[in-house]
């Protein structure tokens, strides 16, 4: 199985699964941060922060407004560089990390897409550019395929020189659109698109990056509640086949319901662990006031 089937297997199939959680393992923590300082001006807005997730995890991030989690995920991804302390993504330097393919980011209601002239198909398939081009050509067994198919072959070999997907990219971006239950929308333009259908398209053009770390920051936002239900079975569903979650949620009542671990931060980090202890614990009170309190569907 080479490393792209690994990846892929993460959101197929459980046999499969137990590879890519091995390949994983082999790396220790997918995000690791230690020591993580960081200010956009000599004030910090993330202070000493140490924190760990490993393969397979579903963990959420939770805070008060400005208390750093958009900063915190940008850290985590490499996309900002810690003043003090580390940040590791895969085993790499975050800053440096160039496997971009693993990550799949699912930004704060994606706005920009309304007005976009695509289609959801031609969204998902974005997922497959990391994967175009001539590198293609130097992780196969080009020489023997060309042998028993040279013809198929030499046209594919094409495809892939021009940045043309080929038929088990179209595959591979139809079956992400089938995980999400967007098939039947396939050729919709994505600003005719409900948040949470949309919100689900861009998870699909994650998985056919077959990406086997999803980083969501607040997904759900401006979605309607049955939309939301839907959101989140999706992504219990896919943390089940083996993908990791890390998710900026501000909706208490939903990690609570879904996530196995909360990070509180406010600045530093106020709790890290199990779900049900930071229910249990006076960390919300202490990082948001004592007017916090978790809201359940019945209201309460
Ligand atoms: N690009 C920036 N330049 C300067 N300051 C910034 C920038 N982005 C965020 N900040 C500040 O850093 C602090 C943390 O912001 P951040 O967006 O990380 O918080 P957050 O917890 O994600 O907030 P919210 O829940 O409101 O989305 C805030 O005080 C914010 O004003």
């Amino acid at each position: 199985m080479s490393a792209n089937d690994a990846d892929r297997a993460t959101v197929t199939g459980s046999t499969e699964r137990e590879t890519a959680t091995a390949v994983s393992e082999a790396e220790g923590p997918i995000v690791d941060l230690s020591g993580v300082t960081f200010g956009y001006t000599a004030t910090p807005v993330v202070e000493d922060v140490s924190l760990a997730v490993e393969s397979g995890e579903y963990v959420a991030v939770v805070g008060p407004n400005g208390s750093g989690k958009s900063t915190l995920m940008r850290l985590m991804l490499g996309l900002l560089g810690p003043d003090t302390g580390t940040a590791r993504l895969f085993g790499e330097d975050a800053a440096g990390f160039n496997d971009g393919e693993r990550v799949g980011y699912v930004a704060q209601r994606a706005t920009a897409a309304e007005d976009m002239p695509i289609t959801v198909r031609e969204v998902v398939k974005m997922g497959r550019f990391p994967y175009l081009g001539v590198d293609r050509l130097t992780d196969g067994a080009l020489a023997d395929e060309f042998a028993a198919d040279p013809v198929n072959t030499a046209r594919r070999t094409a495809n892939v020189v021009t940045g043309r997907l080929t038929a088990d990219d179209w595959e591979i971006v139809d079956d992400a659109l089938a995980t999400v239950g967007m098939s039947a929308f396939a050729d919709r333009r994505i600003g005719r698109l409900s948040g949470g259908q949309r919100q689900r398209v861009f998870i699909a053009r994650a998985l056919a990056g077959e990406a086997d770390l999803l980083v969501l920051d607040e997904p759900t936002v401006g979605v309607d509640a049955e939309s939301v239900d839907a959101f989140y079975d999706l992504l219990g569903a896919l943390n089940e086949a083996g993908i990791t979650v890390v998710l900026i949620e501000h909706d208490l009542g939903a990690v609570a319901e879904h996530a196995d671990r909360v990070v509180c931060l406010n600045r530093e980090v106020y709790f890290d662990g199990p779900t049900d202890e930071f229910v249990e614990s006076d960390a919300l009170a202490r990082a948001f006031g004592t007017e916090a309190r978790f809201l359940t569907r019945g209201g309460e």
